[in-house]
């Protein structure tokens, strides 16, 4: 007999993610979709695309949720969950809202949501917390009665979002010629935002000083030095530094910027460094563009040896955390007592936002959380 494990109270899991182009055609409207409402000439997106431009208006991440997808419907079938999974996004096909129409359509009623964003902020909690509210208006306005939506926790400390890229780490550094290695400092990274929308992330009792964004991060980044350095015997220092800054100069955001954490490293006379995109699920094209292309430029130009680990994609065990996740989140929704998986110093996180957490500037509604207008 296979396991058997029941998912009640949900009847389907969603996989909610960013979207991306899949050809050049696909770019300035993407971004218009990106910014829309802020009024951005086409002229200005063209100048935005020209990094989807060069890998011939395809960003990877569409192909990644696919495989995520994929990996998801084995791991579930080969554990006995028998969940029907979908895939949605906020700002490409299939878009959100044309999934939820579908799902109410399959009779889907409960429905569990799993983001492609681990941690705590605007951009990777909240704004997709107004997409799911903005989907369940739109059904609301057709006549459709809205399935009830559950986002599960942030994972950033789950030990199957943690370990593959622990060993990536590893991998990294033993790729490295031999006589840098022992010395290679490691660069946490992830994705820049406004120190403003840094520092309110999270519930209201973690906001100042980088908020919940910054220090799961760093807890996320300790539990993997820690590991590195229990398997390898060295002890490499590291740093925290972001990526993929966008926006008008004089508003700050979260700095440094690798690029210039590089040249500061190479000028300290550090001989090699790791990149290790902890902020991203899968290869996007911030990875490839601002670390492989961008970051990888610069440390050739200093003639400083770099490696970027691998992040956790489609990886069976990052399936396997997404299982544990789902069969937590509906043990608790049934009012049993559950016991949460994860590493480092944080713990477990919330499994319903409170009001507060992470806050739009202009308020919106949003839904899966406890200031939802929906059940
Ligand atoms: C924290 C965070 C994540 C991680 C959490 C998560 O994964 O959700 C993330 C993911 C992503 N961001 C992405 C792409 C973009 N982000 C932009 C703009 C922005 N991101 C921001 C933050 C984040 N973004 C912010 C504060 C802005 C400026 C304001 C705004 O515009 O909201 C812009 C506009 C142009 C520009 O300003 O550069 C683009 C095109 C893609 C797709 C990549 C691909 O195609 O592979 C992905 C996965
Ligand atoms: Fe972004």
């Amino acid at each position: 007999m296979p396991e058997q494990h029941t998912t009640t109270p949900y009847d389907a899991l969603l996989l909610l993610s960013f979207g991306g182009p899949e050809g050049p055609d696909d770019v300035v409207p993407f971004l218009a979709n990106v910014t829309r409402g802020r009024g951005i000439p086409e002229e200005r997106l063209k100048e935005v695309g020209k990094h989807y431009f060069l890998f011939g208006g395809v960003s990877p991440i569409n192909e990644q949720n696919r495989a995520l997808l994929e990996a998801l419907r084995k791991d579930f079938a080969e554990h006995g969950v028998d969940l029907p999974v979908y895939w949605g996004n906020r700002n490409w096909a299939p878009y959100l809202t044309d999934t939820l129409r579908e799902m109410a359509a399959d009779g889907r009623r409960r429905i569990a949501v799993l983001a492609t964003s681990a941690y705590a902020s605007y951009s990777g909690c909240r704004q997709y917390r107004e997409n799911l509210a903005d989907a369940l208006a739109t059904l609301t306005a057709e006549g459709i009665e809205p399935p009830r939506v559950d986002k599960l926790r942030h994972y950033f400390n789950h030990p199957g979002f943690l370990r593959p890229m622990t060993e990536s780490v590893i991998a990294s550094l033993a790729d490295l010629p031999e006589d840098v290695r022992a010395g290679a400092h490691l660069a946490f990274t992830t994705h820049s935002v406004p120190t403003a929308a840094a520092d309110t992330s999270g519930p209201v009792e973690d906001h100042g000083d980088g908020g919940a964004y910054v220090a799961q991060h760093l807890d996320a980044a300790r539990v993997i030095v820690d590991a590195v350095r229990e398997e390898t015997g060295v002890e490499h220092p590291w740093q925290l530094v972001y990526q993929s800054r966008s926006g008008a100069p004089h508003i700050p955001w979260l700095e440094p910027d690798i690029c210039d954490h590089l040249e500061t490293l190479h000028a300290q006379g550090v001989p090699a460094v790791v990149m290790a995109p902890i902020g991203f699920v899968s290869d996007h094209m911030e990875v490839l563009y601002d670390l492989d292309t961008e970051a990888t430029a610069k440390a050739a130009e200093l003639g400083l040896p770099v490696r970027r680990s691998a992040t956790v994609g489609a990886d069976p065990r990052f399936a396997a955390a997404v299982r544990d996740l789902l069969l937590e989140r509906a043990a608790a929704e049934r009012g049993e007592s559950v016991e949460r998986c994860a590493l480092g110093a944080l713990g477990a996180g919330h499994d319903l936002c409170p009001v507060g957490c992470c806050p739009a500037r202009a308020p919106r509604p949003a839904a899966a959380g406890a200031d939802s207008p929906y059940a």
